[in-house]
């Protein structure tokens, strides 16, 4: 599907699931992102690349609310205006977000984790003496089977790789059903075999859901086969498939060439 994608043109704002149009913020003068423009279709997997400082992760504030932009245009659906909402409003409408350090619930099962993820609008002790719905349960046993992660789902989450955090920590997002997951260098201190797998891990929650993922890591970003936005001192300097961009001599000058 995202190889299909990467061949039609850019989706129009209605057709879109994310929508950014000249969109900017400074930061005491500073233009942190200078009229930064991206569609995201839906069903599609983005993969961002740029050098430090370039923006990427102050686009994923814009996205989340957590950072309010100066000017542009910022949709999710074709009609919802995320300039207008806050992060907990953003969040309900399904826009979840991974960051780079996992942050699981280490003295508790994989297992819990992954309830206390689905119930998190309920209180964490509430949830943990509530008896799982069996639909719940269903819901646990599907994204531990994505995750990889059934056959340990009874282990505490502290005793995990680094590696199986993340998947654990993106087995915690699904949970909570998002359209959109902002996943932020999820292969970032992985070992070679990790990171495979996430892509893997990745390309098959992109058969349900949209995910724009920020990686510096050009072989696991090969391994995805997504199209990539290459984001430069606030804006997009290159889009398109992968050996479209690394051979792209401003991208090699500014990022790929360091
Ligand atoms: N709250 C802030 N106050 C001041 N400057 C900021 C703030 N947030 C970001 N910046 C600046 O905005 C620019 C973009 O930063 P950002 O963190 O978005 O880049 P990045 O592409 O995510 O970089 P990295 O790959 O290093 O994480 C940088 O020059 C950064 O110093």
């Amino acid at each position: 599907m995202s190889t299909a994608l990467m061949s039609t043109s850019t989706p129009t704002l209605t057709s879109s699931l994310l929508y950014l149009d000249g969109v900017s913020v400074s930061f005491d003068g500073f233009k942190a992102i200078r009229g930064l423009s991206l569609v995201i279709a839906p069903g599609e997997m983005r993969a961002i690349i740029g050098p430090n400082g370039a923006g990427k992760t102050t686009m994923m504030d814009i996205i989340t609310g957590k950072t309010r932009p100066d000017a542009g245009t910022v949709m999710f659906g074709g009609s919802v205006d995320l300039t207008r909402l806050d992060e907990a409003a953003i969040a309900n409408l399904g826009i979840g977000r991974k960051f780079q350090k996992p942050t699981v619930f280490d003295f508790h099962t994989i297992e819990d984790n992954i309830l206390l993820a689905l119930k998190s609008k309920r209180t964490v002790r509430r949830t943990l003496f509530w008896k799982t719905a069996n639909a719940d349960q269903k819901r646990i046993d599907h994204i531990l089977g994505v995750i990889k992660l059934g056959d340990a789902r009874a282990r505490l989450a502290g005793s995990l790789s680094h590696g199986q955090k993340q998947w654990l920590e993106i087995g915690m997002l699904l949970a909570q059903d998002p359209k959109l997951l902002l996943v932020d260098e999820p292969a970032a201190g992985m070992t070679d075999g990790e990171t495979a797998e996430t892509a893997v891990l990745l390309k098959e929650i992109a058969r349900d859901h949209s995910v724009i993922v920020v990686e510096h890591d050009m072989g696991f970003i090969r391994e995805l086969g997504v199209k990539v936005t290459v984001l430069h001192e606030g804006s997009v300097l290159a889009e398109g498939p992968l050996d479209q961009v690394s051979a792209n001599e401003r991208v090699v000058e500014v990022y790929l060439g360091r």
